[in-house]
């Protein structure tokens, strides 16, 4: 057990992210306590009810009140708000961090709404499952995984080492990237993959109307892959869209193109062309593998159900 990285913890969200930093700051003592907040009074029951964290607060402020950390996570959309919710009650020397998937966007809607003397420094941990709310969180989710920090214009060194040091007690590796750079990176390896996933299971879903479900039955472990992504929350897979388009529609766009050319290749029985796409890509799953990164994702049947206790 260490001894506490911050005293006051506030978690203003209470999903899986949320919920799995409360189990992974309890397992390694990172906290002193731990308030919490989230918006619909059934989530806030949950929590209660499975004692998630010490505290659960009526609202954003009471929670984030005396916290010498506050982190938002809430989807990215509504970021900004809640920002400007807990300023007033933000204390000289606090930091604020968040978990949001998009970080350019976080940035300017949280920035302006820090107080002078308060810390912000955005953060990621490039972990998560499909499933949400506060029964959704389990304390290994971050082992091994990355948590990419994503320090704005003059971030303290001191609060950005001191949140790096949190994050690497709940078991993650922690590395350092502008907005940018960042929103890029998760476009090619996050938000068009779930995209992807979203129009086939949607194209599938159509089919089934035409096969009498067929497609589901004889679902192969490919498809059944992009059926866990395509059940992902939609309003957080909604504001990611919306907030990191540019990455987005520039990524989509080099997909379409690589789409069309495999397309034409089958039309035309261009098979050194499949084989030498597939044979570039495989080389890249091997990559992944050999470089350990491929931390198989763990049980997701956690007696959360999609959608319970949130809003
Ligand atoms: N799920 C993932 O795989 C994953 C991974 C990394 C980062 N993230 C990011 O983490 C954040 C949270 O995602 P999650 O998966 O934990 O979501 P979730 O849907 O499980 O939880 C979101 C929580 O925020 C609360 N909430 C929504 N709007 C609110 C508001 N205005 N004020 C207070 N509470 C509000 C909801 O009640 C809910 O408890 C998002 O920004 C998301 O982009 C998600
Ligand atoms: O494993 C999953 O369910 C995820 O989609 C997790 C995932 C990802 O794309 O890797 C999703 C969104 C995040 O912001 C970070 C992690």
């Amino acid at each position: 057990m260490s001894a506490p990285v911050f005293e006051r913890v506030a978690l203003i969200g209470l999903g899986l992210i949320a919920s799995s930093m409360a189990h992974a700051m309890r397992r390694a003592g990172l906290a002193g306590e731990i308030t919490g907040h989230a918006r619909s009074a059934e989530t806030r029951a949950v929590a209660r009810e499975i004692g998630l964290v010490d505290r659960v607060c009526e609202t954003a402020a009471e929670a984030a009140e005396g916290a010498d950390l506050v982190v938002l996570c809430v989807p990215v959309g509504a970021m900004g708000a809640v920002a400007e919710e807990i300023a007033p009650v933000l204390a000289p020397g606090a930091t604020v961090s968040d978990v949001g998937s998009v970080k350019k966007a976080v940035i300017e809607a949280v920035a302006p709404h820090i107080p002078e003397g308060v810390h912000f420094i955005p953060a990621h941990p490039l972990a998560g499952t499909e499933h949400s709310g506060p029964r959704s969180g389990f304390a290994e989710l971050f082992d091994n995984r990355w948590c990419l920090i994503v320090p704005v214009e003059n971030s303290d060194a001191d609060a950005t080492a001191r949140l790096s040091r949190l994050w690497e007690g709940m078991g993650a590796h922690v590395d350092v990237m502008d907005a940018e750079h960042h929103d890029l990176v998760l476009a090619v390896t996050s938000h068009t993959p779930h995209l992807i996933a979203y129009t086939m299971v949607g194209v599938a879903d159509d089919l089934r109307r035409v096969t009498d479900s067929e497609v589901i039955k004889y679902s192969a472990a490919g498809f059944r892959d992009f059926t866990r992504i395509a059940a992902s929350d939609p309003t957080m897979w909604r504001d990611v869209f919306l907030t990191n388009k540019e990455a987005t529609l520039e990524i989509l766009g080099r997909f379409t193109e690589e789409l069309f050319a495999l397309q034409r290749a089958i039309r035309t029985g261009d098979g050194d062309h499949l084989h030498d796409y597939f044979t570039r890509t495989r080389a890249i799953r091997r990559g992944i593998i050999e470089a350990g990164q491929d931390t198989a994702a763990p049980d997701f049947g956690r007696g959360a159900t999609r959608g319970e206790g949130r809003d």
